[in-house]
C-alpha cells in the first residue's frame, strides 16, 4: 500500500510537477527554510491530499503552485488551466452576490456576460446553491460561503477559454473545511467528492486531519516538519472499513513521528 519518495509512481500528464523545489524566506541569520528538495507530481484528475505538522510549509507549497510566490531553488512545471485556490475562509467579495462572486474570474478572463451568467448558474447548481445566486455573502452560512468559494474556484480553473483551454484543471484547497462545524464539514467532504467526480479536476488538498486526508484523497502525501520535504506517500484510493482505519492509524503514527523528531531536534 505504501510508496516512498525513492519509488515514485510514474504518471502520465501532470497539471503540476515539482522538481527539487526549495523555498527560503529572508536571508542570513533570519532565513527560514520552509521547503527543501520537494519532488511531487499531481496527475490529471487525481485527488491528492497533503498532511504535515503545523508550519511545515503546506501553505507555502500551495502558494508556489498558485503563482502567489516563487521557489528559491528547483523548478515547478505547470500544465494546467489557471490553478484556483480555496482558502480556509471563503474570502468572497462582500459587495457582490453569490453569482457575482462566481462570475468574477470569468469576467476577469474576458468571458461575455451571457456565457458567464450561464456558467455561474450551472456551478451554483453543482454546489447545491441553485436559487441563492442573488444572496450576498453575509446572508449565507459559513458552509454556504465555502460552497460559493468552491464554485468560484471551479469557474476559474475549468474555464475553457483563453490560454488554459484544453489543459487539465487543478484545484488547490488550503484547509477549506477546518473552520466549519463537524456536521457541515462532513457534508461538504461528501459534496467535494461528488463534485470532483463530476468535474474530473485534479485536486491538491492540504489538511491537518489525517482522517479527512484518507477519506478524500486517492493518495496521501506526508511532509516532514520544517523544512518541508516529501517523506512518504500512501495510496488510499477506495479504502473503507478496517482498511481505511488501518491507513489512518499508520499515517497518524508517521505524522506523530515527524512531529516528535522535529521537537527533539
Ligand atoms: N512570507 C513569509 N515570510 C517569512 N516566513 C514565512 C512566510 N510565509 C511562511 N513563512 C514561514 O515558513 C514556514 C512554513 O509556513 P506555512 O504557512 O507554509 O506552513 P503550514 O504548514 O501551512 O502551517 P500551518 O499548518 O500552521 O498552516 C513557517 O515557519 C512560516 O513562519
Amino acid at each position: 500500500m505504501t510508496a516512498t519518495i525513492d519509488t515514485p509512481v510514474t504518471r502520465t500528464t501532470a497539471p503540476v510537477r515539482f522538481h527539487q523545489v526549495g523555498k527560503t524566506f529572508g536571508q542570513g541569520d533570519k532565513a527560514v527554510v520552509a521547503l527543501e528538495q520537494v519532488d511531487l507530481a499531481v496527475a490529471a484528475g487525481e485527488f491528492t491530499t497533503l498532511v504535515g505538522a503545523s508550519g511545515c510549509g503546506k501553505t507555502t507549497l500551495l502558494n508556489l503552485v498558485a503563482g502567489l510566490d516563487r521557489p528559491t531553488s528547483g523548478r515547478i512545471e505547470l500544465d494546467t488551466s489557471r490553478p484556483a485556490v480555496v482558502f480556509q475562509e471563503a474570502a468572497l467579495m462582500p459587495w457582490l452576490t453569490a453569482a457575482g462572486n462566481v462570475e468574477l474570474p470569468l469576467r476577469m478572463a474576458g468571458v461575455g456576460k451571457a456565457a458567464r451568467r450561464a456558467k455561474a448558474a450551472e456551478l451554483l447548481e453543482l454546489v447545491r446553491l441553485a436559487g441563492l445566486g442573488d444572496k450576498r455573502p453575509h446572508e449565507l452560512s459559513g458552509g454556504m460561503r465555502q460552497r460559493v468559494a468552491l464554485a468560484r474556484a471551479l469557474a476559474s480553473t475549468t474555464d475553457n477559454t483563453g490560454s488554459g483551454a484544453g489543459k487539465p484543471s487543478l484545484l488547490l484547497m488550503d484547509e477549506p473545511f477546518s473552520a466549519l462545524d463537524a456536521i457541515t464539514r462532513d457534508v461538504l467532504q461528501g459534496e467535494l467528492l461528488r463534485i470532483w467526480r463530476a468535474t474530473g479536476t485534479a485536486i491538491l488538498f492540504v489538511t491537518h486531519d489525517v482522517r479527512e486526508a484518507v477519506r478524500l484523497g486517492q493518495r496521501v502525501v506526508l511532509l516532514s516538519s520544517r523544512p518541508g520535504r516529501v517523506v512518504r506517500e500512501w495510496e488510499v484510493d477506495g479504502l473503507s472499513g478496517a482498511a481505511e482505519n488501518t491507513a489512518i492509524e499508520e499515517i497518524n503514527a508517521a505524522l506523530r513521528k515527524v512531529i516528535s523528531s522535529h521537537a527533539a531536534a
